[in-house]
């Protein structure tokens, strides 16, 4: 019997990750840029013991059905292929979000599991290789190896494509995400789902791509400056072109909500008094508020007037990989 068991902290991407040069090992099209956060979290237990019949999941104490189970397994075969054995798995993973978040938790999910693994089977896998193993559970996956500001390098091949930690001088420590968790009926397209579409049929996902290296070096820059109002403006253009890029998928979809607008509109509103302030979006209706720590307080408030507080979630700068 081995067992490993770990956790990871969601990452927000402030320059997007959006469509893969190859699905199979999940190479990205362009590099992105994430802030890890802290407020939410998946553990992952993992037992591989050579008395299991069968890959066996648990999430969030629900045994998973076969199509669930079945990615986890995909997950573990590449893990199994690493370690030379044949051993089947039991996942117990535990998302800690807020129940109203219906956030994706891919991210700190596969990150986690591949961390307990690494500890399960003592891959020893440096932190550089423990990314490129999560990126094959999860594209975004491999920038919940770190915490803080992260980078994830495209690469050309399996190799050459994983995150690192950027150097900021915990400039990260001076701001926060303010999550708008708008509750949306509608099913959305997974973020798997709705990058394949765009790549394959939107005329706007060309200029996506064209502007996106740009954006990083203006990100990038902005962190080493620590330029609140570059990294902002940046993180805010580069997530506003992304979603563009649905529009003119086949067929068209958006993951904007109303209060996905309302949130939004709140943002700018915000701005037009003076509070700096920038959101962010990804596959799904939730707004990300990224601001700096003094300015909590006015953003809160005002955005209390617009939404319930339980639906307002503030997070902060989050660390990498932890094993338990
Ligand atoms: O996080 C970002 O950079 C931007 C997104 O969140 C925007 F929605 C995409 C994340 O995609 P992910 O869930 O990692 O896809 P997978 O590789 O198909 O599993």
């Amino acid at each position: 019997m081995h067992k490993g068991n770990a956790r990871a902290f969601t990452n927000i991407a402030l320059i997007k990750y959006w469509g893969k040069k190859d699905e199979t090992l999940i190479l990205p099209m362009n590099n992105s840029l994430s802030l890890t956060l802290d407020a939410f979290y998946t553990e992952t237990e993992v037992i591989f013991d050579e008395s299991y019949t069968k890959d066996i999941f648990y999430l969030d104490n629900q045994l998973q059905e076969e199509k669930a189970t079945m990615k986890i397994s995909q997950f573990l075969n590449l893990v199994r292929e690493l370690a030379g054995t044949s051993c089947y798995a039991k996942v117990t993973s535990k998302n800690f979000v807020p129940t109203a978040a219906g956030l994706a938790s891919s991210a700190s999910g596969l990150a986690a599991l591949a961390a307990a693994c690494n500890q399960a089977l003592d891959l020893q896998l440096s932190d550089k290789d423990l990314s490129r193993l999560a990126r094959r559970g999860s594209g975004s996956a491999c920038r919940s190896i770190f915490g803080g500001f992260v980078e994830w390098e495209q690469g050309n091949d399996d190799l050459t494509s994983f995150a690192h930690k950027l150097s900021s001088d915990n400039w990260e420590n001076e701001l926060a995400m303010l999550f708008v968790l708008v509750n949306d009926q509608e099913k959305d397209v997974s973020s798997r789902d709705g990058m394949r579409r765009t790549v394959e049929t939107s005329s706007f996902y060309s200029g996506w791509l064209a502007d996106a290296p740009k954006d990083l070096a203006k990100a990038k820059h902005a962190i080493q400056e620590k330029n609140f109002t570059a990294l902002g403006e940046v993180a805010e253009a580069n997530c506003l072109k992304m979603h563009g890029t649905t529009l003119a998928a086949t067929p068209p979809f958006t993951y904007w909500s109303s209060d996905s607008l309302k949130a939004m509109q709140a943002v700018r509103q915000l701005r037009s008094t003076g509070i700096d302030c920038y959101f962010t979006m990804d596959a799904g209706p939730n707004v990300k508020v990224l601001v700096e720590k003094k300015n909590i307080p006015h953003v809160k408030a005002y955005l209390e007037t617009l939404f319930d507080s339980a639906q307002l979630v503030t997070a902060y700068a989050g660390p990498g990989i932890e094993i338990l």
